[in-house]
């Protein structure tokens, strides 16, 4: 859905001013003395519901703080992350709907899912984590209906993570996410390690789950070719701070900011030959 189609409805998510620091040692541009690093500076950004928003951004312009922030998995110095208007703190503060409501993809599904665990039990643990969005019947068949909806075969279900594709774990990882039915997905880098051509179909599985659930998504990534596949609107962050914030064709087509314009450069130069 556009932003347009999407403003009478209230905003899913809303970043309202977020900062985010960390203590460290070591000097950089953004940072303020005594070893505090800003990795966020006054981000603000919405998503609305069934809404796709890009957030691209070289390496270290602080995407992943602000993925984390929704998430619960950061604490913000100031500002506020709302979830359905209602202002959410850090996973131990939140309320089991609000931990449900959103859900976070991550770049390596290798890494993210435990290699030993079979795609059930991974399945069972999203699950008895969050009882409520158990299904009331038969485990097995809300196993398989889970699969089907990612594109796997109710075999997988029988596998250990490290005996998939690639492929097959970053669909396992959204199985995971979706099977405590949330609202949103943060999807940090979800496509960034796989090759060109399941990165296209991971990218066709999202933009089906998106209509399928009605599913909002935050879909964070550094390459601007791969967000325009998919957002309908797209915030540019550069050094802690959104530089340029609008609907995907204004963004792309008629990029305002120098920044915006350097990465979309870099991008055509990275890809001539669709150029
Ligand atoms: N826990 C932390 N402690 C100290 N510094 C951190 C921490 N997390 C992130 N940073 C720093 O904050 C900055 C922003 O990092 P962040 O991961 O949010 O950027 P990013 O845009 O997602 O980059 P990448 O795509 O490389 O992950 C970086 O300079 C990073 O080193």
């Amino acid at each position: 859905m556009l932003k347009e189609a999407a403003d009478a409805q209230e905003d899913l998510l809303e970043v309202r001013d977020l900062r985010v620091s960390f203590g460290r040692r070591g000097t950089w541009l953004r940072s303020r003395g005594s070893g505090e690093f800003v990795a966020v500076d006054g981000v603000s950004l919405t998503v609305a519901p069934d809404e796709i928003v890009g957030l691209v951004g070289e390496s270290g312009s602080g995407k992943t703080t602000v993925a984390r922030a929704v998430v619960g998995l950061v604490r913000p110095d100031s500002g506020a992350v709302l979830l359905d208007g209602a202002p959410v703190g850090p996973v131990g503060r939140r309320t089991t709907a609000q931990q449900r409501a959103a859900q976070m993809v991550f770049q390596d599904p290798r890494s993210s899912l435990s290699p030993r665990m079979t795609v059930a039990a991974i399945i069972d643990e999203a699950w008895r984590t969050h009882p409520s969005s158990a299904p009331d019947g038969d485990r097995t068949d809300a196993l398989h209906r889970l699969l089907d909806d990612v594109g796997l075969d109710a075999g997988v279900a029988r596998h250990r993570a490290d005996e998939l594709s690639g492929g097959q774990c970053q669909r396992v990882s959204i199985a995971r996410a979706l099977a405590v039915r949330p609202r949103l997905l943060v999807c940090d880098e979800a496509v960034s390690a796989l090759d060109v051509s399941v990165q296209a179909q991971i990218l066709r599985l999202l933009v089906d789950l998106r209509e399928r659930h009605h599913l909002a998504m935050l879909f964070i990534s550094h390459d601007l070719g791969v967000v325009h596949q998919i957002a309908d609107r797209i915030a540019v962050m550069r050094r802690g701070v959104v530089v340029e914030e609008g609907p995907a064709t204004d963004v792309l087509g008629s990029p305002q900011h120098e920044y915006t314009r350097s990465l979309l450069d870099a991008a055509l130069e990275l890809s001539p030959a669709e150029s």
